[in-house]
């Protein structure tokens, strides 16, 4: 296992693109597999969960052209769907939560899925009720096979109906249109997710001749269609990325643009930054964030302690809280963080309170962080990332420490972030892979 080394205090100065986004990525190549036409994708980020999905559908028969690391295009005309009834499946795709997507359109196009338990961080639960019974609505059959672990799908009839999902999951969602876009008749989907990467996903798919409409609302209605053709779609900035960087800049006391930020798709997240302190101006598509002494915490206009959240689009993304109370360490102020839905995210503050941060940890969901307002630095020690935004705290957390810093387990960095290593390095960071 590889092992970062990071010398902190270094001041973190110049420009960063961010990557295609993770979590787009994983949607949107799960649909090639709706039609046997091509699909040519832009923006791929290149990074371990993602290589593992193209892969995945390389073993599955798609032809893959790979015309540079960001780029291919996908042809799926035979797919051989008992891959996913294998052995090497189930060890591959359980490493990665995406792969749970490719269920919907294999339901949708060969009307028979299987899904082995999926992967993606250990964040608490993460179950996949609302994925099965959605299926289910559409008429789907399905099996839980005690002997070989998988859930069995059989839907020789996909049937349009009136959905009201249990909760907005982001990956339910995305399976129950992609199953729903090839059935007879319209389903309607209520409390459905709405952030970016589904909007996306829904564009795309109506480029390919499906007929969704409220896309970006919590609503959608999805007329069925007998085939989808191939098209073109470019991924966007990943939002969980700009986040990362924002918070990164102002801990380190950096000045950074971030270059095509897609800041139109940010939502509510700049404001979660500016509400600890952080300025940022905005020209054009880029963020600048400037070099700041001390940044400090608002409080509520009643002047009660700030609280963050988090919150199914258009909330606060929960992929970001672990970001924003690393940043909230050395800001001045105090603040709540409560993440609400997932429930073994926060436990990684142990090693920001080894750091010297000061956090009281109130239950698995409720950190109150003191801001140190830089009075005191944190200190660097050796850590392992528990998963991929808990790991990219760390990393912010050891950039802006007094002294050398190890973080281990940094698979769980790689799986959503781009060489971060040298794209740090060449904004002055000192960070070795060991
Ligand atoms: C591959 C991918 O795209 N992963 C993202 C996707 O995961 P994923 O789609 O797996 O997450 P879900 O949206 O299903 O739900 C995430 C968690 O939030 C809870 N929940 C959800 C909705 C709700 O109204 N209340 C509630 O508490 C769920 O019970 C679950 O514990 O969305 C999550 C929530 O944005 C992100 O953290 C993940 O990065
Ligand atoms: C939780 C995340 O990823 P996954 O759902 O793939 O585990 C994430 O991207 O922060």
């Amino acid at each position: 296992m590889n092992s970062f080394e990071v010398i902190g205090g270094k001041k973190l100065s110049g420009t960063i693109v961010p990557q295609g986004a993770k979590n787009e990525a994983l949607q949107i190549l799960s649909a090639v597999l709706l039609t046997p036409e091509q699909v040519t994708i832009s923006n791929i980020p290149d990074i371990l969960d993602v290589n593992l999905l193209i892969e995945l559908l390389g073993d599955m028969g798609v032809e893959i052209n790979r015309t540079d690391r960001h780029t291919a295009s996908f042809k799926s005309a035979e797919v051989n769907i008992d891959f996913l009834h294998s052995e090497e499946f189930r060890k591959k795709g359980g490493r990665l939560r995406g792969s749970v997507m490719l269920a919907g359109p294999l339901l949708a196009r060969f009307r028979k899925a299987f899904i082995p338990k999926p992967g993606g961080d250990k964040i608490g639960r993460r179950r996949l009720d609302t994925h099965i019974i959605g299926f289910e609505k559409l008429g789907a059959e399905f099996n839980y096979h005690p002997e070989d672990g998988y859930f069995h799908l059989d839907a020789p009839n996909l049937k349009g109906t009136y959905m009201l999902l249990d909760e907005p999951s982001v990956t339910g969602t995305a399976n129950i249109v992609m199953a729903a876009v090839m059935a007879k008749g319209t389903t309607t989907i209520y409390n459905a997710a709405c952030e970016p990467y589904l909007q996306q996903l829904c564009k795309m798919l109506n480029r390919m001749g499906a007929k969704i409409s409220g896309i970006g609302s919590n609503l959608l209605t999805i007329e069925g269609v007998d085939y989808l053709g191939g098209t073109e779609h470019r991924m966007l900035p990943d939002m969980i990325e700009v986040g990362s960087f924002i918070g990164m800049a102002a801990m380190t006391q950096g000045n950074i643009r971030i270059q095509g930020a897609g800041i139109e798709h940010l939502g509510i997240i700049p404001d979660k930054f500016r509400q600890l302190g952080i300025q940022m101006q905005f020209e054009g598509d880029d963020i600048i964030i400037p070099e700041q002494e001390t940044y400090e915490i608002q409080t509520f206009l009643d002047g009660s302690v700030l609280t963050i959240s988090d919150h199914p689009w258009p909330g606060f993304t929960p992929d970001l809280l672990s970001i924003v109370l690393v940043v909230a360490t050395q800001a001045k102020g105090s603040v709540l963080i409560h993440q609400k839905m997932f429930e073994s995210r926060l436990f990684f503050v142990d090693k920001l309170i080894d750091m010297g941060a000061q956090i009281i940890l109130c239950d698995p969901h409720r950190a109150a962080v003191i801001g140190l307002g830089r009075e005191q630095k944190l200190r660097g020690i050796t850590m392992s990332s528990p998963d991929i935004r808990a790991g990219v705290s760390l990393l912010i957390a050891a950039l802006s420490a007094e002294g050398k810093s190890v973080i281990q387990n940094i698979e769980q960095i790689d799986r959503g972030y781009q060489n971060i290593d040298q794209r740090l390095v060449a904004l002055g960071a000192d960070i070795k892979r060991i």
